[in-house]
């Protein structure tokens, strides 16, 4: 199946480095999310692989292919990069028809991804009148149009309602389940939680992690368990013994620190303590991601800078 590769990649805008010898592969077949600070590299690398901008060194290659190489690209790549790109003036299915026309797409497709974006409704109106959350549907299907192997979307959520959001979860996750490489920018650490499968984290241009996402948040949160109790002595008496210690966050709430929910709940029934709650705490990909910058930020940050 057809991944996304990229190869000792570098950009130079001047000076200003935005790409750094960059690295990493994205497969077929799972959501990958492209995360990483405000001017990381995450859109420069997208518009490098579209083709878009010529890389100072290195490649980007969509199965082994320069972009431009590509015969009817939009049947193999499908990219929302910017929602504001269609003309204001075309009406929304014109927009899309135009698209199809110039890369060999039956009509029948415009029609199918209109439905799939749930813009029918809105394809005679021209795109001046849509709403934000409509303009980025229509990115979609524009995205989704040629029935691509690779998808690539660069901050889909933005701008759409909560409906919406719900549904460019379940479409990554059914694209992604049908075989295709899905490659998903996002600031949202919850969204992207709900539906990534691996994490290409980027840090001033450079590869910061590229891990699966249970394994990032693990290595990075240290897991805790969460108690209520109506008798926090004898809580505290059961796990004292045993290096753990019970601290209280609110009336009856307790949080055990770099424990295993587990481990504390044989501990306590054990020790007869009344439990009225007892879960793990697994830690978040926000906390994960939080922590994996502010370390770059301590690494990379000259004295001068500080
Ligand atoms: N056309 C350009 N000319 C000059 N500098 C650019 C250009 N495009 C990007 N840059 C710079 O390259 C760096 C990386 O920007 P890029 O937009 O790729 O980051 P990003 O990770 O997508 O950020 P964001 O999360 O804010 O979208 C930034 O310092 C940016 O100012």
């Amino acid at each position: 199946m057809t991944s996304i590769d990229v190869q000792n990649l570098t950009k130079e805008y001047g000076t200003r480095r935005a790409v750094d010898h960059l690295t990493f592969r994205v497969p077929s077949g799972r959501v990958t999310g492209f995360l990483g600070p405000n001017g990381a590299g995450k859109s420069t690398t997208m518009r490098l692989v579209l083709g878009l901008d010529r890389p100072t060194s290195g490649s980007a290659t969509i199965g082994g292919q320069d972009y431009a190489t590509l015969r009817e690209p939009l049947r193999r790549v499908g990219a929302l990069l910017d929602a504001q790109a269609a003309h204001d003036s075309r009406t929304g299915r014109d927009h899309l028809r135009v698209l199809a026309a110039s890369n060999r797409i039956p009509d029948r497709r415009v029609d199918e991804v209109l439905v799939e974006t749930g813009l029918e409704s809105a394809a005679t109106r021209r795109v001046r009148t849509y709403s934000l959350g409509m303009r980025q549907r229509l990115g979609i299907a524009a995205a989704l149009l040629g029935d691509p192997e690779v998808v690539m979307l660069d901050e889909p959520s933005n701008g759409l309602d909560p409906e919406g959001i719900v549904w460019v979860r379940q479409l990554l996750r059914r694209l992604a389940d049908e075989g295709r490489t899905v490659l998903v920018s996002s600031h949202l650490m919850n969204e992207t939680a709900s539906f990534a499968d691996h994490l290409v984290v980027l840090g001033r241009g450079r590869l910061l992690a590229d891990t699966p996402m249970r394994a990032f948040i693990e290595s990075r949160v240290r897991p805790a368990v969460r108690i209520r109790t109506s008798d926090p002595v004898a809580l505290k008496s059961a796990l004292a013994p045993h290096g753990h210690e019970a601290v209280e966050q609110q009336e009856g709430h307790w949080t055990v620190q770099h424990a295993r929910v587990d481990d504390i709940g044989l501990l306590v029934s054990a020790a007869g303590v009344p439990i009225l709650e007892l879960a793990a705490d697994e830690g978040t990909l926000e906390q994960a991601y939080l922590d994996l910058t502010a370390a770059e930020t301590e690494f990379t940050a000259s004295p001068q800078e500080a």
